[in-house]
């Protein structure tokens, strides 16, 4: 469904991606791990097209663009949260972004809206202004937002930092189902017994992509060893 072949990816001189090759396929529950700064973000900013200044290639299938099909959870820390709108407001986004801004929402956005809330479990938080959220309650109304509007593509960048592990476990219930219905679903995560327990497809990568596979392919000591080991460190000081 999407992929990258080739992929590199630099900020000025420093090269955070090099020579990716993955796929991500409808129905399945993917997830990218590897440690801080080996290139995770970047994958997926890359995917949504926010990068355009790459080398490689971005690949969709035939009718899909990342305009149509993708929704996108960005890492909650990039987001301005003190932007004067209610938790409402911002899983109708969800529905804006694809209507067109010129398009009022009608009542059928307003049903996807109210069963996105109700589904993260913040429907009863949707008059409140989301500077006024704990961390936790602003993750799930970033997933209403993505669910609201229902794109065959859901990227989703560390979407459980700040959520308690009884939510945490009902997220990942949430994304697996979607992913049964048929979505592609990409998740970045530092959890590797959460993404064995929950998806069927993991990348490794540190800058390249270690391993691509089924978690029992992918984490074998060599593949963690080459993720994980300090090596990466280097990297970073170049
Ligand atoms: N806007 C930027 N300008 C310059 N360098 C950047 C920028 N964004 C990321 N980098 C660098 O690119 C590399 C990869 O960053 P990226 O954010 O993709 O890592 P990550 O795997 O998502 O890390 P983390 O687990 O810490 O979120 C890092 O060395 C980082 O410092």
């Amino acid at each position: 469904m999407l992929g990258v072949n080739h992929l590199t990816v630099a900020y000025g001189p420093q090269i955070a991606l090099e020579d990716a090759t993955v796929r991500f396929e409808a129905g399945r529950f993917s997830a990218i791990i590897g440690p801080n700064g080996a290139g995770k973000s970047t994958l997926l900013r890359t995917l949504v097209g926010l990068l355009p200044d790459h080398a490689g290639a971005v690949q969709f299938d035939p009718g899909h663009t990342a305009r149509n099909c993708i929704s996108y959870v960005p890492q909650q820390q990039t987001l301005d949260w003190g932007f004067p709108v209610t938790v409402w407001d911002v899983a109708m986004m969800g529905r804006t972004g694809r209507l067109g801004w010129l398009r009022f929402p009608g009542r059928k956005d307003r049903e996807i809206v109210e069963g996105a809330l109700k589904e993260t479990g913040v429907y009863d938080l949707r008059s409140r202004h989301i500077g006024a959220l704990s961390g936790g309650q602003r993750q799930r109304v970033l997933l209403a937002r993505m669910l609201a509007r229902r794109g065959h593509l859901l990227l989703l960048d560390e979407p459980l930092t700040g959520v308690d592990a009884a939510t945490q476990e009902s997220l990942m219930a949430l994304l697996r189902a979607e992913a049964d219905r048929g979505r592609a679903v990409v998740m970045v995560t530092h959890d590797l017994e959460q993404a064995r327990r929950w998806c069927d497809h993991l990348v490794l990568i540190n800058r390249r992509v270690i391993a691509s596979g089924t978690p029992d392919e992918v984490y074998t000591p060599q593949n963690i060893e080459r993720t994980f080991s300090s090596s990466h460190l280097g990297h970073m000081h170049e």
